[in-house]
């Protein structure tokens, strides 16, 4: 076999996982992509062949020591039996629901997140913020796409709202219908390139996939014009080569995902929040009612919008709450419902 290095980076090998070999693997070893990961096997991709080999093996609670779509597993090149997984650029994952927490994988070595949301009413900062701390926290850089700026008005408000979540993001406001409209995003698909997709229902997901791909490998459907929402399409796990050269890593794990433990990713969208939190009176402050609030002081005096407090104390909120086990939430969410019925009864009680 005598594959050159530049059919194996239009797969998305680089010097980050070359180096990586052992002068023994270099030339036992044959390092193979995994477009698809089965329960009791691996598809994996090679310039010169596709296969389906066995699993890697792992201890037993060694989640991240498996292999899942969009990895670089090294082969014996004689007899193709898998022997180890190589380090990973970038990681999504998301702790499973249940009492252990078992973290799931859902995707490796994706290069750049498309944030997808639309031109209208489906446009909402809060939610693309979510997004972007996913991002952070996989190690992927993202870019917002907006679609359907061939209905919209007035493209450049979404844009500037945007651009403001964070410093730096990228934003394309793009038709995803129209092969010219998408050029903009091409930078980003080209040759070995990984790039993933999230965004809502509707907001145009696969029809992207289709123009960027070429052909139609998503279904799409309708939106329904009454309330603005598209319905779901189904969509099987993979990794699909782009016209462009570059990867489209499409699952059901990528387009479910939410945020979850993305702690860091928190703190380092809303840096401006942190530092005035660090000059608050009570260390624990909640930016509530406390006195010496500098966080409020900053709201009062214009220099922190209200509405990024906002979105910055929702996304703290929800953080905690998906970081709890199922069992937790559980409780919580019964503690919660004995309280209302507690209230409800005392209101009642002091009717009858
Ligand atoms: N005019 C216009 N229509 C678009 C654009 N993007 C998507 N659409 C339409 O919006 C509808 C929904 O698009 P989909 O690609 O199915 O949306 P999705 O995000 O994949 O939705 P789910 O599969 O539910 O996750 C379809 O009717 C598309 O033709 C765009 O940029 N311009
Ligand atoms: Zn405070």
């Amino acid at each position: 076999m005598n594959t050159s290095s530049q059919d194996l980076a239009g797969f998305g090998w680089s010097n980050f996982f070359q180096s990586q070999l052992t002068a023994d693997e270099l030339t036992g070893s044959v390092p193979v992509r995994v477009t698809v990961a089965h329960r009791n096997g691996l598809d994996v991709a090679h310039p010169d062949f596709a296969e389906r080999v066995p699993l890697l093996t792992t201890e037993p609670h060694d989640e991240e020591g498996r292999a899942t779509v969009g990895d670089w597993i090294l082969l014996d090149a004689e007899s193709h039996a898998p022997q180890r997984l190589l380090d990973r650029k970038t990681l999504f994952k998301r702790k499973a629901a249940g009492a252990d927490r078992r973290v799931q994988l859902i995707a490796a070595n994706v290069d750049t997140l498309l944030v997808v949301s639309s031109c209208n009413q489906d446009f909402n900062p809060a939610r693309l913020e979510r997004y972007l701390v996913l991002a952070r926290d996989a190690g992927v850089m993202p870019v917002v796409v907006l679609t359907k700026a061939d209905l919209a008005e007035d493209t450049e408000t979404y844009r500037r709202q945007a651009e403001k979540l964070m410093p730096g993001l990228l934003v394309e406001c793009i038709n995803a219908r129209s092969r010219e409209g998408v050029a903009s995003l091409l930078p980003w698909c080209g040759n070995g390139q990984t790039v993933a997709l999230v965004g809502s229902s509707g907001v145009g997901k696969s029809t992207l996939v289709n123009t960027l791909a070429g052909e139609a490998i998503q279904e799409t459907q309708g939106i329904r014009a009454s309330d603005a929402h598209g319905r779901h399409t189904t969509s099987g796990r993979s990794l699909h080569r782009l016209d462009t050269g570059g990867w489209l890593l499409d699952t059901p794990g990528m387009r479910e995902l939410q945020l979850l433990d993305a702690e860091a990713g928190v703190e380092d969208l809303f840096t401006d929040v942190f530092e005035l939190a660090t000059e608050c009176r009570f260390s624990d402050c909640g930016h509530e009612t406390e006195p010496g609030c500098a966080v409020r002081a900053a709201v009062e005096a214009g220099t922190l919008d209200p509405e990024r407090l906002k979105r910055f104390r929702k996304l703290v909120a929800e953080e905690a709450y998906n970081s709890l086990s199922l069992a937790d939430r559980r409780a919580r969410d019964k503690g919660f419902g004995k309280m209302i019925k507690a209230v409800v009864k005392e209101k009642k009680g002091r009717w009858e």
